[in-house]
């Protein structure tokens, strides 16, 4: 079934502070997770730049409210990313009402925190199911549908991917289950931009590093919340509306010529365990500490 493509001309209250209104005029993006936080932020950046977005999660209550932000170019669709059937439905629905799905953005996820000698086989299910599995599903759904089958001109419709994965990648302690998770979805996104690339489908991870939402700073122990910027080199959390530009700009035509990449947003957190003078590697006025230069003695290089 074709369906005219159709532009969102009920752009969202507020423009994007970074793109020209217009950037991703005609194109469908579904986003899971869009209820709530960098989902939700991501939504609003797309809808402002003129996309019709597609949003699902497993709260309708918080679906209706993001679209409420968002105004008519935001559709709600129950649906739990973990259940085979749904997902099959939430890509046929999504199709029925917009006719294609350019992007795909697969932020849904989650886990708890606790150490890994106290998680049970179940725990580590539930959270690689969601993580992990979940991703997949979303990914073959959407691809099978509606990214390799041939579109107006014969070819297959192609499109693009991005997955929210984790940072650090060395290892966050507390969170074995969705450590291993988003490594797996990261190298399933450089696996499938080699297989699918014949498709024309591109397929990113984005390496969330600690970001401000609100179940971020509410979910998890007080105590760890409060020290998570101090982790940060650049000092302090991200903004839901820096992921949100990320997405946007993957979406857009700038970003076509990524694929397989993870790109790590983090406040360079991936790469040091704190800010740096470190204690104890800073002078008094919070230098960093510089090596004295040795001094030669000359005689000692003179040629004999
Ligand atoms: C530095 C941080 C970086 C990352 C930040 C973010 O991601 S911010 C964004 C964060 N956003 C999100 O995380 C949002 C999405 N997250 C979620 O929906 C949930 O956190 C979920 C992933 C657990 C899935 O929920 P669900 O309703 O499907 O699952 P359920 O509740 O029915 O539990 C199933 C089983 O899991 C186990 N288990 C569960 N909790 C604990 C625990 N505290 N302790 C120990 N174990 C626990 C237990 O085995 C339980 O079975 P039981 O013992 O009951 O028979
Ligand atoms: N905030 C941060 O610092 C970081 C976040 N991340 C990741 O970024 C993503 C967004 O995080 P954030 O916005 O902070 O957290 P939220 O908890 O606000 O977002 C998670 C979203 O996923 C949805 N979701 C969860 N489980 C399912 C499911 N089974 N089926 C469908 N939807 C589901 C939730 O909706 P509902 O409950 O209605 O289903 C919710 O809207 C997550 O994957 C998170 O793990 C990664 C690194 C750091």
């Amino acid at each position: 079934m074709t369906i005219p493509e159709t532009t969102n001309t009920t752009r969202a209250a507020n423009p994007s502070a970074i793109f020209a209104p217009g950037l991703l005029d005609g194109q469908v993006v579904l986003v899971s997770g869009g209820g709530s936080g960098l989902g939700r932020a991501a939504v609003l950046e797309l809808v402002a730049l003129g996309a019709r977005v597609a949003i699902c999660g497993r709260r309708a209550d918080a679906l209706e409210d993001t679209a409420a932000s968002a105004g008519a170019a935001c559709s709600t669709h129950v649906c739990d990313i973990r259940d085979e059937d749904q997902v099959d439905r939430l890509v046929d629905d999504v199709l029925a009402r917009h006719g294609r799905i350019d992007t795909l953005v697969n932020n849904a996820g989650g886990q708890f925190l606790a150490p890994a000698e106290t998680i049970s086989p179940k725990g580590f299910r539930t959270v690689t199911r969601l993580n992990l599995d979940g991703t997949w599903l979303m990914t073959h759904a959407v691809a099978t549908k509606a990214m390799i089958p041939a579109g107006p001109d014969g070819r297959p419709a192609g499109g693009k991917v991005v997955s929210v994965t984790l940072s650090p990648h060395h290892g966050l302690p507390g969170m074995v289950h969705s450590s291993a998770a988003r490594a797996a979805v990261e190298n399933m996104m450089r696996e499938l931009s080699i297989e699918w690339a014949r498709f024309g489908i591109r397929l990113n991870a984005i390496a969330a590093g600690q970001f401000a939402t609100d179940i971020f700073m509410t979910k998890y122990p007080r105590p760890m919340v409060d020290a998570a910027a101090g982790l940060v080199p650049l000092g302090r959390l991200g903004t839901p509306e820096e992921f949100a530009w990320l997405v946007a700009y993957l979406a857009s035509p700038a970003g076509d010529f990524f694929s397989g990449s993870v790109l790590t947003l983090d406040g360079a957190r991936d790469n040091h365990t704190g800010p740096w003078p470190a204690a104890g590697s800073a002078d008094a006025a919070g230098n960093p500490l510089t090596e004295a230069r040795q001094t030669r003695d000359p005689s000692a290089q003179a040629p004999r």
